[in-house]
């Protein structure tokens, strides 16, 4: 199969769960921001995804050849050796790169670039090197390829030498470090990863702050972005489908049951709803709620805080240490504050898309507050889905504060008792404010839908109007 236009990326669209039962495939929607707006796009945009099989299921499905239209998984273990795909995805892109970028690393004891992480760095270049040569052997003459995010970094520039016909982008869904940050890494090792992306003829960016440290990052590393150009696009909400999905009935029947678990009708209602994910600030979120009730008394038995925290990246330690603090400090609110007919917290684990959309319906405040975050879809859909108007406490650190900040309650992600402070200002909103906030939350969020922001980074790449 030759195709015009590809896009890659580690995860796909898909994923698919072994059934104990009977040994059949059951194909699930991929979780996280990135598939929520390359989703919106379709197979009917004519594009080739090409994605990594993330566990044994997918394995399995690319052995029996089973797929979705559109999509093509790469079993990255079978075409480069065993392991190379967990040394790749946990050992560089999510331990490495990820903790640069979101500037996660605790500094006394971390990071340490030693051997072992010269090794894991072998697995990252093979790894892209299968990306590479997939998207090489798939692309029509002249195609364009859009490749995603940091675990394919290396990917253009291998994919360049391979291919010279392409058009080549790379998007990056992240924020970028800061050239004092981003110099953690080893120079060769640095050089190696700026020019990797500096094998395409465009790069793409969430926000100018973003764009503008990738690019000092290259003045100083590398002496400058060459002839790649580099562009700003906004990822927004998609209205239509969030909408129309927001009223089907699993949704109306999860609005139901949440209802239920609030108890008093009157009971006013914070939610969250991330992927258990260092950088979203979890603990300090709840952190700033016990303080508001710790504070502000008169909210006690009057709010419930709802958390949405569903298993990330659980094969890294630190992940799985972080999920169980979240857990402790929710029963820990719970026991110090909870009545016979209250419970202050209602942490849920698992990953339910229908019960995420019920809880945007009838929040009164959605607290996003992560310590740095590329975009933040969550905060974006929230005011589009929201039945009567939602107050969003929104971190300055999240890309979304660009386009959303002057109507929401801004918080700095460290301070805790400023969070509080937010809470409470956003839980006495009067109605009427937080519905005019909504609605012009919603405009900003929705402003450049994901099928645009594809096309305009299509567009651009072919050389038509940058975006
Ligand atoms: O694939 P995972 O390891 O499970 O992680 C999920 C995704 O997390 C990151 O998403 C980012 O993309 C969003 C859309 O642009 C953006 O709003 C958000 O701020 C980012 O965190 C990651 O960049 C993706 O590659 C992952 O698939
Ligand atoms: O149970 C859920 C709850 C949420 N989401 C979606 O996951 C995405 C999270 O994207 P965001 O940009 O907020 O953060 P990321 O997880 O990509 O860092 C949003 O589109 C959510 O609607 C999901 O797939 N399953």
């Amino acid at each position: 199969m030759v195709s015009d236009i590809l896009v890659a990326s580690n995860r796909g669209p898909v994923s698919y769960a072994l059934r104990e039962a009977d040994g059949g495939l059951e194909a699930r929607r991929g979780g996280g921001g990135l598939v929520s707006g390359l989703s919106a796009i379709g197979p009917d945009a004519g594009a080739v995804w090409v994605c990594a099989a993330l566990g044994e299921g997918d394995r399995e499905a690319v052995r029996r050849g089973v797929s979705e239209p559109g999509v093509r998984m790469l079993d990255i273990d079978a075409l480069a050796g065993e392991g190379t795909h967990a040394a790749a995805y946990n050992g560089i892109a999510n331990s490495v790169l990820w903790f640069v970028h979101h500037m996660l690393y605790q500094t006394p004891l971390e990071p340490v670039f030693d051997a072992e992480f010269r090794r894991r760095w072998e697995a990252y270049r093979a790894y892209n090197r299968a990306f590479a040569e997939a998207l090489a052997a798939e692309a029509a003459p002249g195609a364009a390829v859009l490749i995603q995010d940091y675990h394919l970094a290396l990917a253009p520039g291998m994919l360049r030498e391979l291919r010279p016909d392409l058009r080549i982008g790379h998007f990056s869904h992240t924020p970028w470090a800061p050239p004092d940050y981003f110099g953690m890494l080893p120079d060769d090792i640095a050089r190696e990863l700026l020019n990797g992306m500096l094998g395409a003829d465009r790069l793409g960016f969430l926000t100018r702050r973003w764009a503008e440290a990738f690019t000092a990052c290259c003045a100083r590393a590398v002496g400058g972005t060459g002839t790649t150009e580099v562009g700003v696009h906004g990822l927004g909400a998609d209205a239509g489908f969030l909408r129309a999905r927001s009223r089907e009935a699993d949704v109306e029947e999860r609005m139901a049951t949440l209802r239920e678990q609030i108890g008093g009708a009157d009971r006013k209602t914070v939610i969250r709803v991330d992927r258990t994910e260092l950088s979203k600030n979890i603990v300090r979120g709840l952190l700033a709620y016990r303080e508001l009730l710790a504070g502000w008394p008169e909210w006690r038995e009057r709010v419930v805080h709802i958390a949405f925290a569903y298993p990330s990246r659980q094969d890294l330690e630190v992940y799985r240490r972080y999920t169980a603090e979240v857990s402790r400090l929710a029963e820990e609110i719970n026991a110090e504050y909870g009545t016979e007919t209250w419970t202050p917290v209602l942490l849920h684990v698992k990953d339910d898309f229908a019960r995420s959309l019920a809880a945007y319906r009838l929040a009164d405040v959605a607290l996003v507050n992560p310590i740095r975050d590329g975009m933040n879809l969550v905060a974006k859909e929230v005011p589009v889905v929201s039945d009567e108007g939602c107050a969003l406490v929104l971190s300055r650190e999240a890309g979304a504060h660009e386009e959303l900040g002057a109507d929401a309650v801004t918080v700095n992600p460290y301070d805790v008792t400023g969070t509080a402070r937010a809470l409470h200002e956003a839980l006495s909103m009067p109605p009427a404010d937080r519905a005019d906030r909504t609605k012009r939350l919603a405009a900003a969020a929705t402003a450049l839908p994901p099928q645009r922001w594809f096309l305009d980074q299509l567009e651009a790449l072919r050389g038509g109007t940058a975006g």
